[in-house]
């Protein structure tokens, strides 16, 4: 199995911060896995994602993302990895209220080269129409803007944005805060089906321990995180 993230000796302050926020030995997630982060609010979960996206630096240390030392990398090239190879589902969704929910899943591929390119022999309309409709919304609510669908439907749209173009990383974080636990179970299975469907890796961040069942591994941030305990 090969590796899609590899942290070595990982370390992160702020600037200004009186001790480190993340010291982590290691930490290996290979390629197809389902993943859940746990950790308390402020422990650094948002941080080490940005970290792993690309868009903080660490210090010392090593962060590897599809076999690629981040730190070797421009910040040109950083950002093209990120948009070809990483599918974020942010906590609020970053959705732009007034485009459609069709038109906000295939802007993600607009300044993704590859993510274009691995749909190239299928229209990318009708591959934001497949992956909606997989996740459940209607072909009208599809072209509804997305301010007017509820939050539950919103985060499908933010689910299938990330996964258009097959990245090989989706990171979620904290995406089903806002639901309920139905619509939590629901969205997880769903969200697991897309992931297997195009053998995306899946890393998936959040405070709520009753979602530790549903995923097949299970990391407490303070466990792996030798800073962790002064930071909580
Ligand atoms: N841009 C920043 N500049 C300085 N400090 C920051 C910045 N972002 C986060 N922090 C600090 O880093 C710590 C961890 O924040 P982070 O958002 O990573 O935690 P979290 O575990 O994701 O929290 P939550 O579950 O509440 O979202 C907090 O003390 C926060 O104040």
């Amino acid at each position: 199995m090969s590796t899609c993230v590899e942290l070595n000796r990982l370390q992160f302050s702020w600037p200004g911060a009186q001790s480190p926020l993340l010291s982590i030995p290691s930490l290996t997630v290979t390629r197809g896995e389902r993943v859940l982060l746990r950790g308390a609010s402020g422990s650094g979960k948002s941080t080490l994602l940005g970290l792993i996206a690309g868009i903080h630096t660490s210090g010392p240390g090593q962060v590897q993302v599809l076999g690629q030392d981040l730190a070797n990398l421009s910040q040109h090239r950083r950002d093209r990895l990120r948009a070809n190879e990483i599918g974020y589902i942010f906590q609020q969704f970053n959705l732009l209220p007034y485009l459609s929910a069709s038109a906000n899943v295939t802007l993600a591929c607009q300044f993704a080269p590859a993510r274009r390119e691995r749909l190239q022999q299928h229209d990318i309309d009708q591959q934001a129409a497949m992956l909606l409709t997989r996740l459940g919304l209607t072909p009208e609510q599809q072209q509804q803007p997305a301010h007017q669908l509820s939050v539950g439907q919103q985060q499908r749209v933010a689910a299938a944005r990330a996964l258009l173009g097959s990245p090989a990383l989706i990171i979620a974080d904290e995406p089903t805060s806002a639901l309920d636990q139905a619509h939590r179970d629901d969205f997880i299975k769903l969200l697991f089906e897309a992931c297997d469907a195009q053998q995306t890796t899946l890393l998936f961040v959040t405070h709520d321990a009753t979602l530790a069942p549903l995923f097949p591994r299970s990391i407490e941030l303070s466990e792996i995180n030798e800073a962790g305990a002064a930071n909580v």
